[in-house]
């Protein structure tokens, strides 16, 4: 069995050492050969926090299933999956998908990580249109095991290949049978930033505390469940009323808050620019992400996962 990734950044690259922690064989592909030796630098560098927690013992076996390949004819030769992880500009994807209408046949099944296409729009750029889906995996893909599988009327109805496969890889998969935007997880992230925001703007808590709020509170318990076991936990009694009293008070807004309108004229993008919500001039940045990395995998462990 051979996955074939296309795109070695932040997200082929990972989701390619995903497979690969599973003995799974995989082709990573990008179109320079800076681009594919970044990625091997960067996969070793997760093996090497892997080995500190005795997760792999042998990162030459692991990097032995990894093919860096800068020919796409090759890279999807003999593959039984191919997931698509291209930039998200449509005219990218389009040049892409144009080319693999030709080199694929139709029993292969492609996969796109897109975050923000419909899969409607990514069947018009593709021949075989009941042989694509979405795969939305999370940064980084090694470690987040969801993935968001997203089908729609258009494709194959059994897709259990693709599911079978992904769980082989360790992931936790959930099924989208219709084509939403933002799927599941960044409606949830993007309900709880638009609450966030108004709480800031109506003066009611600071940025600060509102993250303090999240890590030191509910954060800990998302870890281990899921809203709907939270509130059978809590009682649904107590949850019917805080529901009926709440929601008609919460924000429904529809614009982009003022705040993030102005933090991105000021080039104030996060860490990427050393500047977001906070500073991080002087925050050593390829250690704080290190440490992120480490901290989630000791989370994983606890979760025996
Ligand atoms: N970053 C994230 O948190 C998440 C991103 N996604 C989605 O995943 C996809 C990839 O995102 P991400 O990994 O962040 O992006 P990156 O920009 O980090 O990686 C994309 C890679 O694809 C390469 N590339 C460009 N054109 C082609 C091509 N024609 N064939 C093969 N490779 C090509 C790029 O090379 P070069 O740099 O030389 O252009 C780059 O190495 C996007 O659709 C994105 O929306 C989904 C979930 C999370
Ligand atoms: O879906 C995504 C990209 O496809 C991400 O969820 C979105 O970009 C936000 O990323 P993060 O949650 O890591 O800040």
């Amino acid at each position: 069995m051979t996955v074939t990734i296309l795109g070695a950044g932040i997200m082929g690259r990972t989701i390619a050492l995903s497979f690969a922690l599973a003995n799974i064989d995989v082709n990573l592909y990008d179109v320079t050969n800076e681009s594919l030796e970044l990625a091997q630098k960067k996969i070793l560098e997760h093996l090497e926090i892997q080995k500190e927690y005795n997760l792999v013992d042998d990162e030459t076996k692991i990097m032995s299933h990894i093919d860096f390949v800068d020919n796409l004819e090759e890279a999807v030769k003999e593959s039984e999956f191919i997931i698509e992880a291209v930039p998200e500009v449509l005219k990218i994807k389009e040049a892409l998908y144009s080319k693999l209408s030709d080199l694929l046949t139709e029993d292969i099944i492609v996969a796109s990580n897109t975050s923000t296409f419909s899969l409607e729009k990514l069947q018009k750029l593709y021949h075989y249109k009941d042989k694509i889906c979405i795969t939305h995996y999370f940064n980084p893909a090694h470690l987040v095991p969801l993935v968001e599988v997203v089908t729609n009327s258009m494709t194959e109805q059994d897709i259990s290949f693709v599911k079978t496969l992904l769980e082989k890889s360790g992931k936790e998969v959930i099924l989208l049978n219709q084509d939403i935007d933002g799927f599941v997880v960044n409606r949830l992230q993007a309900a709880l930033l638009r609450e966030a925001f108004n709480l800031v703007e109506n003066n009611i808590a600071s940025f600060e505390d509102i993250d303090k709020a999240v890590k030191f509170g509910p954060g800990l318990r998302w870890a281990l469940n899921g809203p709907f076991e939270i509130a059978d936990f809590g009682g649904l009694d107590t949850w019917d009323k805080v529901v009926s009293n709440l929601f008609p008070d919460l924000s429904n807004r529809q614009d982009t808050p003022e705040k993030l309108i102005e933090k991105n004229k000021l080039n104030e993008l996060g860490t990427k620019t050393g500047k977001g919500f906070y500073d991080y001039s002087k925050v050593d940045l390829v250690n704080a992400e290190k440490d992120r990395e480490k901290q989630m995998i000791e989370i994983l462990i606890t979760k025996n996962k």
